[in-house]
């Protein structure tokens, strides 16, 4: 019998596997393939077999994932194991029988950009509003960038703006004419992963090329090793910045469907931040802050405490009259 041979090779091998292992951070993810960035370089992987029955088949591994990496040689290796997610940013979808399924689509988020423009492309402040409640659901720190800042007075900008400033939430001023605000930014991105977003032509590529020089997110490519012979489609992608501490920015062409996503009625009042401290005080539980009497919010609008705009906002999403 070789009953005593075979277990011993076993375990010698084991514990090379274990020693080989790297932790790397999934830059890219494409047809059965991920981009892991490790300490050996970027790393072309697969999963282990094992992961793949173990995990659920949607969101096994995604852009912004803390993976286990095995090198296997030739700039390849094998995903052993993805870690705990801190935080994840997810499309909600209809699923079957009227239920909601989550497409994960950045893990780890840090910190959302919502990059909105002064003028050319006129502000929206209902859109900036409807982004606001899809972080705030998926309880995402949220950066608000006003670009083109050069084309406005002051004044004009920080009517825009401040009253968003007032609630809670960081408003970076920016322009790349006079280079205000981009020096912040840029410290701001270091050492994060950030997903940035916003309509077209509010200057978003603009912006990512004046804190990095070349940084262009529809056309970010990790390397031409990495593309060749792929047929190369939209792609979710993290791209590193070359700065102290690094950081990525997330390129996902889901985050353009911002606008599909959906929010249940009943959490949207507290997506709404500043209406927090009164959604416990209206007479009725399950107020829609609607049509009620004795309604805290409408009462907080009245007096001034929560803006017109936003509980206009508020009550446009809750109406789903909002088409924008
Ligand atoms: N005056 C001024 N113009 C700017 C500023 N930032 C961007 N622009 C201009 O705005 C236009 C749109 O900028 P882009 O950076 O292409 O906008 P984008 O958000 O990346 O647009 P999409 O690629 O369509 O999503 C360009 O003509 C830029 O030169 C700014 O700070 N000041
Ligand atoms: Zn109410």
């Amino acid at each position: 019998m070789s009953r005593n041979i075979a277990p011993a090779v076993t375990h010698t091998s084991t514990t090379t596997e274990k020693t080989l292992r790297l932790i790397g951070t999934v830059l890219r993810a494409q047809s059965g393939f991920f981009w892991v960035q490790t300490e050996q370089g970027v790393l072309e992987c697969r999963l282990r077999g094992r992961l793949k029955k173990e995990r659920q088949a949607t969101d096994l591994v995604v852009i912004g994932d803390q993976v286990e990496v095995m090198p296997v040689g030739n700039g390849q290796g094998a995903i052993e194991a993805v870690l705990p997610r801190r935080s994840r940013l997810a499309r909600r979808a209809a699923g079957p029988r009227g239920a909601y399924k989550e497409d994960v689509i950045v893990a780890n988020v840090d910190q959302v950009l919502l990059v909105f423009s002064c003028t050319k492309p006129e502000f929206t402040p209902r859109m900036l509003d409807r982004y606001l409640v899809i972080c705030e659901h998926s309880e995402l720190p949220v950066v608000i960038v006003a670009t083109k800042i050069d084309l406005v007075v002051q004044h004009a900008a920080e009517a825009m703006f401040s009253p968003y400033a007032r609630i809670g939430y960081p408003v970076f001023y920016t322009s790349i004419v006079s280079g205000e605000g981009i020096a912040e930014l840029r410290s701001q991105l270091a050492g994060r992963i950030s997903v940035v977003t916003g309509k077209s032509g509010v200057g978003k590529s603009s912006l990512l090329n004046a804190i990095q020089p070349g940084l262009n997110l529809r056309t970010g490519e990790i390397s031409e090793r990495l593309t060749k012979g792929r047929h190369t489609t939209t792609v979710a992608e993290l791209i590193p910045l070359d700065l102290p501490g690094g950081g990525y920015v997330a390129d996902t062409p889901g985050i353009r469907e911002i606008g599909l996503w959906n929010v249940p009625e009943r959490d949207l009042a507290w997506c709404f931040r500043e209406f927090r401290p009164f959604l416990d005080d209206c007479y009725f539980a399950g107020c829609t802050h609607l049509h009620e009497p004795h309604c805290a919010v409408r009462a907080a609008v009245e007096r001034g405490d929560i803006t017109a705009a936003r509980y206009d906002s508020y009550a446009r999403l809750m109406e789903s009259e909002d088409e924008e």
